[in-house]
């Protein structure tokens, strides 16, 4: 789906909308923006800046970005479904230069530029967890507010193509932990709510438990208890904001802003590579070549739905960064990563294309 410079907001995030839903059915899920700096990545995934650009102008609603939009219908399916009430959890971290920041670390302040936490790394047999801090929410208004209080600690710099450039990788990651009935396994025929394995909220199992306790009975002993064949899953959404392509020529940087823009192309030409591996199928693919992909390992190669936006500027004097970009989601497409979710279809790969206005 290509969007041309006039199109809205709500056009795009009309064919973000459903993977929302696919969330909620148990889904992993990764939205990211790629595509070189000043091309629209931002304004995509959160909408118009204030001035100061300090924070997000959320009374412009028709402008909201994928970000905010996804928090409220996110929270607005869960509110159409009770019983489901998963408690939603976020955090919030950034890759710069290669390092991974945790914006929600509880000993930093915005008002001191530049204090932040390294993410703690935790190591779990071969593989290495990252831990951010991370919150729990109720509502779209508390989400946005903790995505604010993030962004004002996210390193930007003015460059001659944009004034306002983001020098960090963006991650929002929401969880959401439910349960899972296994029984309902095998591959759906289409991602509709009706062909998903049913999901349970935290609450249903914690009722279930005392149900089985106050019975005196084992859990899954009770007739037609169900909890036995339950399994807690944590269902992950991955928003991602990349940090922008950049031809240091153009953009005039020098000093730390060039060290920036040597580790933001080096991070993206990682993604490539990885994405490159992927496609071609070879035993090894190289995700520690950079934080980036090492972070975003799981929703690349792993289970997770990916929908990937290119950001593209309509210019002559782009056209390189241009087809560059759209080399990249010829990549993202082509990438053949069986299925999807735990139990699902062959991944639902869509990559999209945006011109900035
Ligand atoms: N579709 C659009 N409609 C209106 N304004 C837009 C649109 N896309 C981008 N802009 C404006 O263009 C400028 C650059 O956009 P944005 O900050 O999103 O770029 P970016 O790709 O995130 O850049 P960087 O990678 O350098 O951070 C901003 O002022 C933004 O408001």
């Amino acid at each position: 789906r290509v969007y041309g410079p006039a199109e809205p907001q709500d056009a795009v995030f009309a064919d973000v909308r459903p993977l929302l839903t696919s969330l909620l059915d148990g889904y992993n899920v990764c939205i990211m923006a790629y595509g070189q700096t000043g091309s629209g990545k931002s304004y995509t995934m959160l909408g118009p800046q204030s001035k100061n650009h300090e924070a997000l102008l959320l009374e412009t609603r028709g402008d909201l970005g994928v970000i905010p939009k996804a928090a409220e219908e996110l929270f607005r399916l869960i509110s159409e479904n009770p019983p489901q009430s998963p408690e939603v959890e976020v955090s919030i971290v950034e890759v710069y230069n290669n390092e991974v920041f945790d914006l929600l670390a509880k000993d930093i302040s915005p008002a001191v530029p530049g204090a932040k936490r390294d993410v703690i790394a935790a190591k779990e047999g071969k593989k290495e967890l990252f831990l951010p801090t991370s919150e729990l929410v109720n509502s779209a208004a508390e989400f946005m507010r903790l995505v604010e209080a993030g962004l004002q600690l996210r390193v930007k710099h003015p460059t001659l193509v944009h004034a306002d450039s983001s020098r960090s990788h963006l991650i929002i990651t929401v969880t959401l932990p439910m349960a899972t009935s296994p029984d309902s396994s095998g591959c759906p025929s289409d991602h509709t709510l009706d062909s998903m394995p049913t999901c349970h909220s935290p609450r249903r199992m914690v009722r279930e438990k005392q149900r089985a306790s106050s019975l005196d009975l084992p859990l899954g002993a009770g007739p037609g208890d169900s909890l036995a064949h339950l399994q807690q899953v944590r269902a992950r959404l991955q928003l991602v904001d990349l940090a922008g392509s950049e031809c240091a020529g153009m953009s005039g940087v020098t000093g730390p802003a060039l060290r920036e823009a040597s580790w933001i192309n080096r991070s993206l030409a990682a993604l490539g590579d990885v994405l490159g591996a992927l496609w071609e199928g070879r035993g090894h693919i190289p995700y520690r070549n950079s934080k980036l992909t090492h972070l975003l390992q799981d929703a690349i190669g792993g289970d997770a739905k990916l929908l990937v936006v290119l950001c593209v500027s309509p210019c002559q004097e782009h056209l390189v960064a241009t087809l560059q970009s759209l080399s990249f989601g010829a990549r993202a497409r082509q990438v053949q990563r069986g299925c999807v979710g735990r139990r699902g279809p062959p991944a639902a790969r869509k990559h999209t294309i945006r011109q900035p206005s």
